[in-house]
């Protein structure tokens, strides 16, 4: 295997994508060696801009606005006084972009600008004045302009970072705490370092100490792998000094400054905790941990379009078939009114609690999650006439709730915390006229009326009645590769590219299943493979013409591709969209002016099968 390596030079934050060669090749094929390019540039970067969904069933968008506005005007103020920065009456232009004074107050003077970057003058009279101020909150957090439930909250960056804060007496400047990979992100999303992200650090560092805030990121191992090359509890020598990382061999990107927690021992004897609190970060998103709970949920932009396409209505009976951790499953409850039904699937145990906290977080009564591979949804025609007491479940598709059954093996099923949302599914479902023996039915409502959920059994659910939902949402696991910031990418092959594009197809046979005639599938992913979007909606078309792209609102992204590429050694020409077929999909594309995540949708009308229509 070999590696590539695409490079952003900042003057401080010099991060290097590095992507498996074949995939590197194959994707700048598919967008043009300039765009990917491009593309390449903004994952290494936080969107400049964070996306607060509101929860419009419990507080409105003008009271979020209010309050994160203030929230953001007391954090400058908590800054400037770590920092011992206040204004500077210097502001910046990024990216084209001219900043309002606060977005660039936090750095110092001392602080070098970026080069080619220009400086303007801001009147003196504007430095501290509170109305200025107050400004500046209001043009950085605001509602966005065709998703009333959403606010936007604009950040800055990339910032030059002083790191040499106090270096008159010692050439070496701030001691340096290095952490993973996935704690780096993190703190480029605005995040704090925590204990279990701190892979190496300084000597002798103290608790209250200022110290530079360094990533590990794999590199080209020169065996066509990849290493990190630092180890869990490394003492960085003298050598390892920043000044040393500045090269652009480093083996770690500085992201911050910050202050120690804790002193050195303890980051390594601790099992968790704040490490270092981030003082200065080279991008300064807002953090909005612990903030507003339950009134908003932060989310990407393109996820929140997904649930609008779904376009629920109250009432419905819909299912999202990979759920977790709940994010668009608690958007298309709030656009329902918290009316109807959403079943919640997710394949991993843990992640279905996740499911269940969120929604308890969110006050959101009509969502039941539950635990069930996607790939095994459809109940097979045996196990229908088996368990809906022999029923045909197709009947009415609108009636037809889930089908709870096997009793063979409800006996062997020993319930867990996070079932006793199962049992209320049950319940609910058989409150609607869903299909189950009576004698399961009055067990759940005898275990809900007793409340002896925990620890009881169950009978699981084994899957759904073919065309049992109004609305079936496929946000499929996917390479994941237009989330941001990424650090590296060099993790997906030409092969594992493959695989997610099949277990993405076999999904999909199980979805066009569940929706009823006259119903809706929305297919989503995070990732920029067209192997995975426009490929799977061609595979969609062409195996089931009872399918159509549907049109999507809001429209937000642009157009999908069209063509095809011969990926995988000729063996498989994987065809994507056809002509005028573009414009009915939407794909998120994190270079271009909405700054947000790789994201794709395609959204399907569901008519009955041809073979249907001519009975
Ligand atoms: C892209 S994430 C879903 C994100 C979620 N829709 C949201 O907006 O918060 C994909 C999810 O699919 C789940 N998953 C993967 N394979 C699955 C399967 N066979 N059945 C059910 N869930 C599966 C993963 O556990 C993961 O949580």
């Amino acid at each position: 295997m070999e590696n590539t390596t695409t490079t952003l030079l900042e003057p401080t934050y010099r991060p290097r994508l590095e992507w498996n060669t074949e995939v590197y090749e194959y994707l700048s094929k598919a967008y043009g060696h300039q765009h990917f390019a491009q593309i390449c540039n903004a994952l290494i970067r936080p969107a400049n801009q964070s996306c607060v969904r509101v929860n419009t069933l419990e507080t409105t968008t003008a009271e979020v606005i209010r309050k994160l506005r203030k929230h953001l005007l007391k954090k400058k103020e908590v800054t400037e006084e770590a920092t011992g920065n206040h204004h500077t009456g210097t502001t910046r232009k990024e990216d084209g972009v001219s900043l309002p004074l606060t977005q660039a107050a936090a750095v110092s003077s001392e602080d070098i600008l970026p080069r080619q970057q220009q400086q303007q003058q801001v009147p003196a009279a504007a430095a501290g004045d509170p109305k200025f101020e107050e400004r500046n909150a209001a043009e950085c957090c605001f509602e966005h302009e065709l998703l009333k439930n959403v606010v936007l909250v604009r950040g800055k960056g990339p910032c030059n970072i002083n790191y040499k804060i106090g270096k008159e007496d010692n050439e070496s400047g701030l001691k340096e705490v290095v952490v993973s990979r996935k704690c780096g992100e993190a703190v480029l999303r605005g995040a704090h370092v925590f204990v279990p992200g701190v892979l190496a650090c300084s000597g002798h560092v103290e608790r209250g100490e200022m110290v530079a805030v360094s990533v590990a990121v794999e590199r080209p191992d020169g065996a066509g792998g990849w290493c990190v090359g630092v180890t869990r509890g490394t003492t960085l020598s003298s050598q390892h000094a920043n000044s040393q990382f500045e090269d652009t061999s480093r083996s770690g990107w500085f992201i911050g400054t910050g202050r120690a927690m804790m002193t050195r021992a303890s980051l390594f004897r601790e099992t968790k905790g704040v490490a270092v609190e981030m003082v200065d970060r080279v991008f300064d998103l807002p953090s909005f941990n612990g903030l507003l709970t339950g009134d908003i949920f932060l989310q990407n932009l393109p996820s929140v379009v997904a649930a609008h396409v779904l376009d629920p209505k109250p009432g419905e009976r819909i299912l999202d078939m990979c759920a977790a951790p709940g994010g668009k499953t608690t958007a298309i409850a709030m656009l329902m009114e918290d009316k109807g039904e959403i079943i919640a699937l997710d394949r991993s145990h843990n992640k279905v609690s996740d499911i269940v906290r969120l929604s308890e977080e969110m006050k959101l009564t009509c969502i039941h999650a539950m635990k069930m591979d996607a790939l095994k949804s459809v109940l097979s025609e045996s196990t229908k006439i088996d368990n809906c007491l022999n029923q045909p479940c197709n009947l009415d598709p609108r009636q037809s709730s889930a089908c709870l059954v096997d009793k063979q093996n409800a006996a062997g099923s020993r319930m867990r915390k996070t079932e006793v949302q199962t049992t209320a599914a049950l319940k609910s479902s058989l409150d609607k006229g869903a299909y189950a023996s009576r004698a399961e039915a009055r067990k759940a409502a005898r275990r809900l009326k007793t409340g002896q959920n925990v620890g009881e059994q169950l009978p699981p659910i084994k899957g759904f009645c073919p065309r049992s939902f109004d609305r079936v949402l496929l946000d499929a696991p996917c390479s994941a590769l237009g989330l941001r910031p990424r650090l590296f990418a060099g993790q997906e092959t030409l092969e594992s590219l493959r695989k997610h594009s099949n277990y993405q197809r076999r999904m999909l046979d199980q979805a066009v299943q569940l929706v009823r005639p006259g119903g809706t599938l929305v297919y989503s992913t995070c990732t920029l493979n067209p192997g995975e979007n426009e490929a799977v909606v061609r595979y969609a078309l062409d195996t089931y013409p009872f399918l159509s792209l549907a049109p999507q609102h809001p429209r937000i992204g642009g157009p999908g591709l069209v063509g095809g590429q011969d990926v995988f050694d000729g063996s498989a020409f994987r065809s994507w969209l056809r002509e005028g077929e573009q414009h009915m999909v939407q794909r998120f594309d994190p270079s271009g002016p909405n700054d947000t995540i790789g994201f794709f949708i395609a959204k399907f009308a569901v008519d009955l099968p041809l073979e249907e229509l001519a009975m």
